[in-house]
């Protein structure tokens, strides 16, 4: 009898106990004569929600992990290790819980389920099908499947990435871009990372039909520079693609040209709004551009260019390959498809999960979340990266679609979701958002440059009980005077989260105001 044991080789996985847990299945296998073959998969990346590590036995596959380290202790010192249960793989085993098999995972199917560098891999799970049915269509008929579709970018703003592209191709001009925004910077996210890190190739894939829908033969990755597994896979298999004819001059024979090379950022956050990106991308200071122009007539270096989320360009594949009718059935109102929810916080299966738009918040984070970590009460929820909004309970039955999120003053953005609990100061937390946008600001426009400097002041003022009404009047009208003046969104979303926890947790401004003052 011989066992498989799938593992992925990342540090993650190890600090996750993957080693412990092979080598606790190599002391079973002696005992039962077993021959044991390991097979290391690279990353796997979604380990809260998978098993750690899969052997294949000839009763089937068994899932394990992950395990904590006093999950693992009792795991050994059970009767398991034992040899006393009937089938040794019986207490290890992960059962295939509900909310795994709730998810809908198109963008994310093959992650965790296959070698991120290897190209038989990838073929062999639908790779390169939407890059091969592209390669016979007219750029206008890739266009025009990626607007049936009806995907909107995942980056944060929702645009229509069809009508982006249309601009692009309609677009004359000596060169074109695509440009993957990797710089994935909101807090709680790393869908981004997940799918550079473990399936680089539909990342590519996707970058490429773009280029052949446009007209562009050049496209760059502008990668965070916190992400330097991201940066050596992506690298790698660029020129494993190349190598392989996927990608460079003549694609798979067809006389169409594609280049891509990536780049790096030097941590700014401001440099994940796609103009400020393309003048970090032509080598200046990451600040922002007034538009219009828009990027896709005026982009980087002056010509058309497409600057796309990494999830929006991952789900194109899928809609070549599947046809747009096929994205489009998931999803609700102008919300189709999926969209990968990253939990993060105080969440007891952090993770990410992909689920078609339509469940309700308070689903994402109990059913699938299984609701904080410590048991405590959940107090507050922040969507969408620091500059989204804080939901309170009576806001947690909005369903997960863009506009159902607007209409309670909330967004959606790039779908992380990071959990509060009951301790949670919201007035602290007020004085993060704009301390942050003091942080980040790139300092082109005043009403985010100076109101967000002022507004930690007044926020400081009314936590220290000064003039509590006054000033608590004082930072709503700062925060009007950023929602409405500011050039981007970075000083003109800052108030979200400012101004919903006003609203919402009002309570935790006004500690230190005086009763007098309560009172009037
Ligand atoms: C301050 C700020 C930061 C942003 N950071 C990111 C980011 O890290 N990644 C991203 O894809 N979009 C980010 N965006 C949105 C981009 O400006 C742009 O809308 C997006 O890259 C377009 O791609 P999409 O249509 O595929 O979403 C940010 C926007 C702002 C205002
Ligand atoms: S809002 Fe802030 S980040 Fe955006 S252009 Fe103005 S100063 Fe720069």
């Amino acid at each position: 009898m011989s066992w498989t044991i799938h593992v992925p080789s990342d540090t993650t996985a190890r600090a996750l106990g993957s080693d412990r847990l092979v080598s606790g299945i190599q002391v079973l296998a002696r005992e039962a004569g077993v021959e044991l073959h390991v097979r290391r998969n690279g990353t796997r990346g979604l380990y809260w929600l998978e098993p750690l590590i899969e052997v294949d036995t000839p009763n089937g596959r068994y899932g394990f992990g992950p395990v904590n380290d006093s999950d693992l202790d009792s795991l050994f010192a059970s009767e398991f290790w034992k040899g006393e249960v009937d089938h040794p793989l019986a207490l290890g085993l992960v059962e295939e819980l509900p909310y795994l098999k709730r998810q809908q995972r198109l963008t994310f199917a093959r992650l965790g389920r296959i070698d991120p560098l290897s190209l038989d891999d990838y073929r062999a799970h639908a790779g390169f099908r939407g890059l091969e049915k592209a390669l016979t269509l007219a750029p206008q008929a890739i266009v025009d499947a990626v607007k049936e579709s009806g995907l909107r970018g995942r980056g944060g703003a929702a645009f229509p990435t069809g009508i982006k592209w249309q601009t692009v191709l309609g677009a004359s001009a000596d060169q074109k871009y695509i440009v993957c925004n990797a710089d994935e910077g909101d807090s709680g996210t790393f869908a981004d990372r997940l799918v550079m890190e473990c399936d680089p190739y539909m990342l590519i894939e996707g970058m490429t039909i773009a280029g052949l829908a446009v007209g562009a033969t050049q496209g760059y990755i502008y990668l965070r520079s916190e992400y330097p597994q991201a940066f050596r896979t992506l690298n790698s298999a660029i020129e494993r693609a190349c190598e392989a004819g996927l990608l460079g001059a003549n694609i798979l024979g067809s006389g169409s040209d594609f280049h891509l090379e990536v780049r790096l950022g030097a941590g700014a956050y401001i440099c994940g709004e796609e103009t400020a990106l393309l003048e970090s991308l032509e080598g200046k200071r990451g600040m922002v551009r007034a538009k219009p122009p828009l990027p896709a007539l005026v982009g980087l270096f002056g010509r058309p260019t497409v600057v796309n989320n990494v999830l929006s360009l991952a789900a194109v594949p899928f809609i070549l390959d599947q046809g747009a009718a096929a994205y489009a059935e998931y999803g609700m109102g102008r919300s189709r498809g999926t969209l990968p929810f990253q939990l993060a916080g105080n969440v007891k299966q952090g993770g990410l999960v992909e689920l078609a738009f339509g469940p309700s918040l308070r689903e994402l984070m109990f059913e699938f979340g299984g609701g904080t970590r410590n048991g405590r009460a959940l107090r507050a929820v922040q969507v969408g990266g620091p500059l989204g909004a804080y939901l309170p309970e009576s806001q947690w039955d909005t369903a997960l679609d863009y506009e159902a999120f607007a209409k309670v003053g909330a967004v959606l953005g790039h779908g992380g979701v990071v959990m509060f609990d009951d301790t949670v100061d919201m007035g602290e937390q007020a004085r993060f958002s704009m301390e942050f946008c003091v942080a980040e600001s790139c300092g082109k426009c005043t009403p985010c440059r100076i109101g967000s400097t002022r507004g930690v002041e007044v926020i400081d003022r009314i936590r220290a009980g000064e003039q509590v009404e006054a000033n608590l009047e004082l930072l709503s009208d700062l925060c009007d005077t950023m929602l409405n003046g500011s050039l981007c969104a970075m000083g003109g979303m800052t108030p979200f989260p400012v101004q919903s926890a006003m609203k919402h947790f009002g309570e935790d401004f006004v500690k230190n105001a005086s009763a007098a003052e309560l009172e009037a």
